[in-house]
């Protein structure tokens, strides 16, 4: 599977954020996007997901066999930076209610407190309410219900950024498995994760994507990123 991008472009008043976005990414790869501060990542993120409309282009998904279909919201996952969860209610309600709405939709559901062992929520922390729950346990939380609603295309905004190094190498390890199904883009502005874990590196820049070549060497690979963003008349 692919997802398409054509000739996107997305404005705000007089700034032109996104110009003309053109890329494929594929399944089986989990991609890095990078850019400076103000880039258009998340625009871009939120304009795949359709939180925000384009003012022009197309973004479809296309099978193994080259049949085109839109990408639908049910398509979508999107893991944001700060972590959105229902916070009146405990994390068990939170799952069970996340299960039952979207029965149809998941595949092999497991007893809830496999998901919790999955993800090492703590036994005493499952029936505590969310609001209570550190930004990395929110953060976990999210990453747990868009790993369970298994989407085609799953966006995330700086994920890692504010777990624990343990819990970062866990899901590290959990998204190097979501890639075997699902079209991975992580938006960070850590290079050395992005190195580590990301199998392409794509930058957004002056308003369009660019692939960086593959090297053997991380240090070229480093040297190309920084100049290729430095070069950027950054506002
Ligand atoms: N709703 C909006 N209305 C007006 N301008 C916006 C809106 N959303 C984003 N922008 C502008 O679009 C540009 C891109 O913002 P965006 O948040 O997409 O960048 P980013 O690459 O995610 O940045 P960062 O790395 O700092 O999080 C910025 O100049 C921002 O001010």
């Amino acid at each position: 599977m692919e997802l398409k991008i054509e000739h996107l472009q997305k404005h705000f008043e007089k700034k032109t954020v996104l110009r003309d976005i053109n890329f494929s990414f594929s399944q089986g790869k989990i991609y890095g996007l990078l850019g400076r501060n103000g880039a258009g990542k998340t625009t871009l993120f939120n304009c795949l997901n359709q939180d925000l409309p384009i003012d022009s282009g197309r973004f479809y998904l296309v099978s193994e066999d080259g049949k085109e279909f839109p990408l639908g919201v049910d398509h979508i996952g999107y893991v944001l930076s700060t972590p959105q969860v229902p916070e009146f209610l405990t994390a068990r309600e939170f799952l069970k209610f996340f299960l039952e709405i979207n029965e149809q939709q998941i595949p092999d559901p497991q007893p809830i407190d496999a998901y919790f062992d999955f993800i090492n929520i703590e036994k005493e922390d499952r029936d505590r309410l969310l609001k209570d729950f550190s930004h990395g346990m929110k953060n976990k939380m999210q990453m747990l219900i868009n790993i369970i609603a298994h989407p085609k295309v799953l966006l995330l905004d700086e994920p890692l950024t504010s777990l624990d190094v343990v819990v970062a190498e866990e899901m590290k390890e959990i998204l190097r498995e979501l890639k075997k199904d699902s079209i991975l883009i992580l938006s960070t502005h850590i290079m050395e994760l992005a190195l580590d874990l990301c199998d392409e590196i794509v930058l957004l820049n002056h308003g369009v994507l660019s692939e960086v070549p593959q090297q053997a060497e991380e240090e070229v690979m480093r040297a190309h990123i920084l100049s290729a963003l430095r070069e950027e008349d950054h506002v």
